[in-house]
């Protein structure tokens, strides 16, 4: 006769326990593993739930605090300003979150060498095709190698034997991406995340040590003792770090590779700014007590998802108001709950990243995301529900555009309607910027002011001004609304 089944967390009536069932053929032993996991899945999910009621407790609005929306497209660096928000009135608890950035930057630099050795993997053909012939000469014009170019000793063949090196060193560090990834989102995976690859809801810095303890204790028998998260030392991390360290000659070889330099150049390999940011710096990076500094983190990227809410004590003449400001997702998947946050917003900040001329989006890879900041910022001005609300817009990235336009990409070959104006800087900011107005200027019945700055948020001397300037402008329209002058 077999045992009687311990009961399960999925309920009969549940439609989904069909589908969730335990195979008929589970030994004793799984259905025990089973049954941990289950409980350690619940007690971890119990404790999110707990947590964000205490968020929402501790993020209660009273009259007369300011609500701030922080509004744009996916990677336009609206979490960046964020940091920046924190970094000026709550410098301390970016402090205490410093080192779970460390799973995030691991994360970054794992996907960021994963996608070139992918790329070298997908160009292998014509990379033989153009490296024996003339246009080899191009890879090697293309940037330093910290080795020499392989391809004056050998040619070809020995390139791709270095690369197919790397690939074999690198693999293991290679193959910790989707445990980081799982470890960051907790699991939770959202379809169409594309390259940045992991969404993170609010309070994720917390709970990514959570979720690496409750492994730890699923391994441990007895009681654990909660620590301060600064010193819980993730496995996982700890693991990473090491194979780093060992792999960081390999990892700098294959950033300074002509090949890769050439596929950079010839525009066949795109990386993403924080791609570049922390390849650079992989020395650092890799040191084995490597704690992210302050600049590491406003390079980091994770991607929002839904809204995450943060509270600043403002103090403006003596006064101290509460800002809570609201740090949404802005890939399209996630735009849908912005909406129920219109409500009574006293202030947008909308980001618009004025370098991203020449991309196009993750989610609509057919939609050039210029276009997509200028139809979103359209919806955002002609919304009824913002009608009232203080309208600032930061055309962002301002550094990269620059880098961009220093390097020769030409505006025009992406916006036709650029036609032959200049290409300089001051020109093709000045061309945006003319375009956002005119968005704002056709959907301005209440004959609001429209606030611009030119930004570029990872820089924290000039941003802080800026906030300076974007909190005063604020609280004079508050004081008004409010009738307290
Ligand atoms: N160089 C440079 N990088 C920037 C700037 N602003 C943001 N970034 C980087 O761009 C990446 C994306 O920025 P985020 O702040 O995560 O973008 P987001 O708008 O919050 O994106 P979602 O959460 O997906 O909506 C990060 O790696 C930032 O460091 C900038 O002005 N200059
Ligand atoms: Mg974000």
């Amino acid at each position: 006769m077999s045992p009687m089944r311990t009961p399960s967390i999925y309920s009969q009536d549940d439609p989904l326990s069909e589908a969730l069932k335990p195979p008929e053929s589970e030994t004793d032993f799984e259905r025990q593993l089973r049954i941990e996991r289950e409980t350690d899945a619940k007690r971890v999910s119990e404790q999110i739930d707990e947590q964000l009621r205490m968020e929402r407790e501790n993020l209660k609005r009273k009259s007369g605090d300011v609500k701030l929306l922080l509004l744009g497209q996916a990677e336009s660096g609206k979490s960046t300003l964020q940091k920046q928000f924190q970094l000026m009135y709550r410098p301390h608890s970016l402090d205490q979150e410093r080192a779970s950035w460390r799973t995030v930057i691991y994360f970054n630099v794992v996907r960021s060498i994963k996608h070139i050795l992918n790329t070298l993997e997908s160009w292998d053909d014509s990379l033989e095709e153009d490296l024996d012939g003339s246009k080899a000469a191009n890879y090697m014009n293309a940037g330093p190698s910290r080795s020499g170019s392989p391809f004056q000793a050998n040619g070809a063949a020995t390139s791709r034997s270095t690369i197919a090196t790397l690939r074999r060193r690198l693999s293991p560090l290679v193959s910790t991406d989707s445990a980081l990834a799982d470890r960051l989102s907790g699991g939770v995976t959202v379809s169409g995340s594309g390259k940045g690859g992991v969404f993170v809801r609010t309070g994720w810095q917390a709970r990514t040590i959570d979720n690496a303890l409750g492994r730890l204790r699923g391994r441990q028998s007895g009681e654990y003792e909660p620590k301060q998260p600064e010193i819980v030392q993730d496995p996982l991390v700890q693991d990473v770090s090491r194979m780093l360290e060992a792999t960081k000659d390999e990892v700098r070889e294959l950033w300074a590779h002509p090949t890769v330099k050439g596929l950079i150049a010839k525009r066949r390999l795109k990386l993403d700014e924080w791609s570049e940011f922390f390849l650079r710096h992989i020395t650092r990076v890799a040191a084995p007590e490597y704690l992210p500094s302050t600049d590491d983190i406003l390079h980091a990227r994770i991607q929002t998802m839904g809204v995450a809410e943060h509270v600043f004590d403002v103090n403006i003449h003596g006064k101290a108001v509460s800002w809570h400001l609201f740090d949404v997702g802005g890939a399209r998947g996630q735009r849908h709950s912005w909406v129920p946050y219109f409500d009574d917003a006293n202030a947008i900040i909308f980001v618009a990243p004025v370098s991203a001329f020449d991309q196009y989006l993750e989610e609509d890879p057919r939609t050039n995301r210029i276009d997509d900041s200028l139809q979103l910022f359209t919806q955002i001005c002609s919304s009824p529900l913002l009608k009232n609300v203080h309208l600032v817009l930061f055309l962002n990235k301002t550094d990269l555009l620059r880098t961009k336009l220093e390097n020769g990409l030409r505006v025009q070959k992406y916006i036709t309607s650029y036609g032959d104006r200049s290409n300089d800087y001051e020109s093709v900011v000045q061309y945006f910027r003319a375009h956002f107005l005119q968005v704002h200027r056709r959907n301005n019945e209440n004959r609001r002011v429209l606030y611009t700055h030119f930004t570029s948020v990872v820089d924290t001397k000039a941003t802080q001004r800026i906030i300076g300037n974007v909190r005063d402008s604020i609280f004079r329209g508050y004081l008004q609304s409010a009738a307290l002058v």
